[in-house]
């Protein structure tokens, strides 16, 4: 059963997928609420409210996912998430209509004084003259972060007979040209724009995108619009620029500080404000919860989520093909891990056959998974994966190679230890499944599944008489036994399933038998 914390206020229709699923239970609490049992939450669903830092996510350990429904991931610590294996989704376009519209209707609003007019006539007054506008048209409106919401508003304002002047560094002048702006540099667009827009993430980069120096190169009576994240425009030198008369007027949505409290920048008339609002309608509201419920549902089914922040995306199509592989890569590795006990210091795959038309990335990283599995204590998967391994020094490697050793497909796991390495080798059989061909030198046929028994002995008449008498004596039932040699009377291995796992009495007896050399218990 999985507990799953909705935290903030997110659309309860939109929840349905979730509401709906028989194998979870939905909570609707606060983090800080000590009903919400943080130590038994699999999934948290979020907004901007809800600060999941490196300390809450300690006070989670059964965390798998965390859901962002909206857009902004700066209120989640990803890096702290991905170190803990907990994959990031968010909601990337349900809200852009609506965060676009907002922003024009901020722009609208602060060009035509119509928050403090309203204000005068609820106030019983008449003051026509002491409101003066300013038209859009025929106005440059410079656009910062051209990403889905800045081309939302620029389409819009260009149904204004506005000209819209861009910065993005990765917008490319082939796309600016499609979409009818022109890309310029920050510098051209701080110089030459009447009202300047922000609609960039909150990163280090952007933080403080418009400080004093670049509030410096802006034209007089320049307006400015943040309806994308407080800070990107530093409000203590914003403040400052509207004090001394060279900003003629801001609309804000979002503050570096949320609520803003006692700010200075409330305090000018010409500052119109909303208290992030942008995301705030039926419909936006509606897609985001869906968006995240169906891929939180999904993410618990163990079916591929398309939005992760921190996992390689992998549509379903996709991972319908891959899907084989992935199971038998994280046997694989758990095998290796099981196998040979030392630290190693390279893990490298190589592919082959048809695996190699498909995203091989991901299945070493879940190959890796599968290794750490039972080694260290944090949860390892896709997500953290690379970055584990990294840590450890191990160092991950990955090769195609034309040889599938008469195989369809053929995945080859090499790890290397100071001492030694083992190899192993797995090919997929359509109809068939997942078959382990390869060990540690030896040539064998087995099923990586369940409670396996990986023994090394000497090529010698009466050892697998003798194993089986041992587990026979003992009630263990041999489901499956296979045995591989390199020639007769030299070494040779076997490997054995059991409906239960082998408990270690009779592990410590087939230990003492002549002609064993080693004895692994496997549990897949
Ligand atoms: N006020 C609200 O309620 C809402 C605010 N937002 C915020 O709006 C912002 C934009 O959201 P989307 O358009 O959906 O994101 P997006 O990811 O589609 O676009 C962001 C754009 O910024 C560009 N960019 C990145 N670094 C840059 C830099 N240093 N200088 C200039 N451009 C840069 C990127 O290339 C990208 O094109 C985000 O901060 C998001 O959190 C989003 C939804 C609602
Ligand atoms: O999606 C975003 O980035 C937003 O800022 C919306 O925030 P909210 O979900 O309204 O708290």
């Amino acid at each position: 059963m999985f507990t799953i914390l909705v935290a903030d206020s997110i659309s309860k229709e939109g929840l349905q997928p979730l509401l709906e699923m028989t194998n979870a239970k939905v909570i609707q609490k606060k983090v800080t609420d000590p009903e919400s049992y943080l130590d038994e939450i699999d999934a948290l669903l979020v907004r901007s409210a809800t600060k999941v830092d490196e300390a809450l996510l300690d006070k989670m350990p059964r965390l798998k996912i965390i859901a962002r429904a909206g857009v902004g991931v700066d209120n989640i610590d990803v890096e702290a998430a991905t170190r803990k294996g907990i994959v990031v989704i968010n909601a990337p376009d349900g809200n852009t209509i609506s965060t676009a519209e907002h922003t024009f209707a901020m722009m609208a609003s602060m060009m035509r004084n119509i928050p403090q007019a309203h204000q005068t006539v609820k106030n019983l007054e008449w003051q026509r003259n002491d409101f003066i506008g300013t038209e859009l048209f025929g106005k440059t409106l410079g656009i910062l972060g051209m990403g889905r919401i800045g081309t939302e508003l620029a389409k819009r304002a260009k149904a204004f007979g506005m000209n819209i002047h861009v910065f993005d560094p990765f917008l490319t002048k082939d796309r600016a040209g499609k979409l009818g702006v022109e890309l310029c540099t920050l510098d051209e667009v701080l110089e030459h724009a009447d009202i300047i827009t922000v609609h960039t993430p909150l990163t280090a980069e952007t933080k403080g995108l418009i400080n004093e120096h670049a509030l410096s190169k802006t034209k007089k009576g320049v307006f400015f619009l943040n309806c994308a994240r407080g800070g990107i425009i530093d409000e203590q030198a914003l403040a400052k620029y509207i004090g001394n008369g060279h900003v003629a007027g801001a609309a804000l949505d979002v503050f570096e500080t949320e609520p803003p409290g006692e700010n200075p920048l409330l305090k000018f008339d010409h500052v119109i404000a909303t208290p992030h609002l942008g995301a705030s309608t039926k419909e936006a509201q509606l897609n985001v919860a869906s968006q995240v419920s169906k891929e939180v549902r999904l993410f618990l089914e163990e079916k591929p989520v398309s939005n992760s922040i921190n996992l390689p995306a992998i549509s379903k199509d996709i991972y319908e093909k891959i899907r084989p592989f992935h199971q038998m890569s994280k046997q694989m590795g758990s095998i290796l891990s099981q196998c040979i006990k030392e630290g190693i210091q390279e893990l490298s795959i190589t592919y082959s056959g048809t695996v190699t038309e498909l995203e091989t990335s991901y299945l070493t990283k879940a190959t890796l998974a599968g290794f750490f599995k039972n080694r260290i204590a944090v949860n390892v998967n896709e997500v953290n994966a690379l970055l584990t391994a990294k840590e450890r020094g191990i160092t991950v490697g990955e090769k195609i190679s034309a040889d599938p050793f008469g195989y369809a497909n053929c995945l080859t796991v090499t790890a290397k230890a100071e001492e030694k390495s083992f190899v192993i080798r797995g090919t997929y059989i359509d109809n068939y499944g997942p078959r382990i061909v390869f060990l540690n030198g030896f040539n064998i046929d087995f099923l990586p599944e369940g409670n396996l028994l990986y023994i090394q002995h000497r090529d010698r008449p009466g050892v697998i008489g003798r194993v089986g008498k041992i587990l026979g004596d003992h009630s263990i039932n041999i489901a499956t036994m296979q045995v591989g040699r390199k020639e007769i009377g030299g070494e040779a291995i076997m490997v054995l399933s059991f409906d239960k796992p082998l408990d270690d009495h009779s592990l410590a007896l087939l230990n003492q038998l002549d002609d064993i050399v080693s004895l692994n218990r496997i549990h897949l």
